[in-house]
């Protein structure tokens, strides 16, 4: 199985098609706001026929019924995995798995998985801005733990969390890291980066990696240069 999700943030199926015709064979990619608000779910349908496996960045976040609703039909859409901000809280998290469930397609939903804090946080904006006191880790590991006994299947993190979770929450339940830099020398907007050597050390179950990829003068050459350091 593929450990690298390639970030498809485009805003036209025509980049998207562009860029996915390079490589001969299925990868695993992301779609998120930018292109479904930009394309419609037709994206998936156009994405899931080219042989890719999808995972679907919504970041769901409201009152428990809604998001039971939305994640009913998300579901039928038979992507690999779907998101939502773990910040919810359980009822909500609980209410998305009835909803997915409800959805499943041939008895199979998609795996659920929780934002726990965004790579693009700080510590210092966490404390200053959010109000969450404490370290980074201490808030991820809570979230965690809530997604766990939600019946989540895991969560987004960053590299830096994914052991600490996985002992906490056992090593069947995934860690899905962004905020990946081939070198930590350009950031962007991301605050809590690492490398793909470190998230394969780190144990990381999959890392996400958007503009170094989409970015880059050889971007099939630059996915598998970092499928090959998480092998
Ligand atoms: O905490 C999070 C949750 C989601 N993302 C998404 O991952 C990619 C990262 O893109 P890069 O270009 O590699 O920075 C992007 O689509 C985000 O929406 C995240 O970065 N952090």
């Amino acid at each position: 199985m593929n450990k690298t999700i390639v970030a498809l943030d485009f805003s036209s199926k025509e980049e998207v098609v562009t860029f996915l015709e390079a490589f001969d064979e299925p990868i695993f990619v992301k779609i998120g706001m930018e292109l479904t608000y930009a394309c419609g779910f037709e994206i998936v349908e156009t994405v899931k026929a080219m042989g890719h496996n999808i995972f679907l960045d919504l970041k769901l976040h409201d009152i428990p019924n809604t998001v039971k609703g939305g994640m009913k039909n998300l579901a039928k859409l038979g992507v690999d995995i779907v998101n939502l901000h773990c910040a919810g809280g359980s009822v909500m998290m609980k209410a998305a798995i009835e909803g997915l469930e409800e959805g499943a397609v041939n008895g199979k939903r998609p795996l659920c998985i929780g934002v726990t804090q965004l790579t693009s946080t700080s510590k210092e904006m966490m404390n200053d801005e959010l109000m969450i006191p404490g370290d980074v880790l201490d808030a991820v590991l809570h979230y965690a733990k809530n997604a766990k006994d939600a019946g989540l299947d895991g969560v987004v993190c960053s590299v830096h969390e994914a052991a600490a979770i996985h002992k906490l929450c056992g090593d069947d339940f995934l860690t899905v890291t962004p905020g990946i830099r081939l070198s930590t020398d350009s950031v962007d907007d991301q605050k809590r980066v690492a490398t793909p050597e470190y998230a394969k050390k780190q144990g990381c179950d999959y890392i996400v990696v958007g503009r170094s990829i989409t970015n880059s003068e050889n971007p099939k050459q630059t996915y598998i240069n970092i499928e090959g350091m998480m092998k």
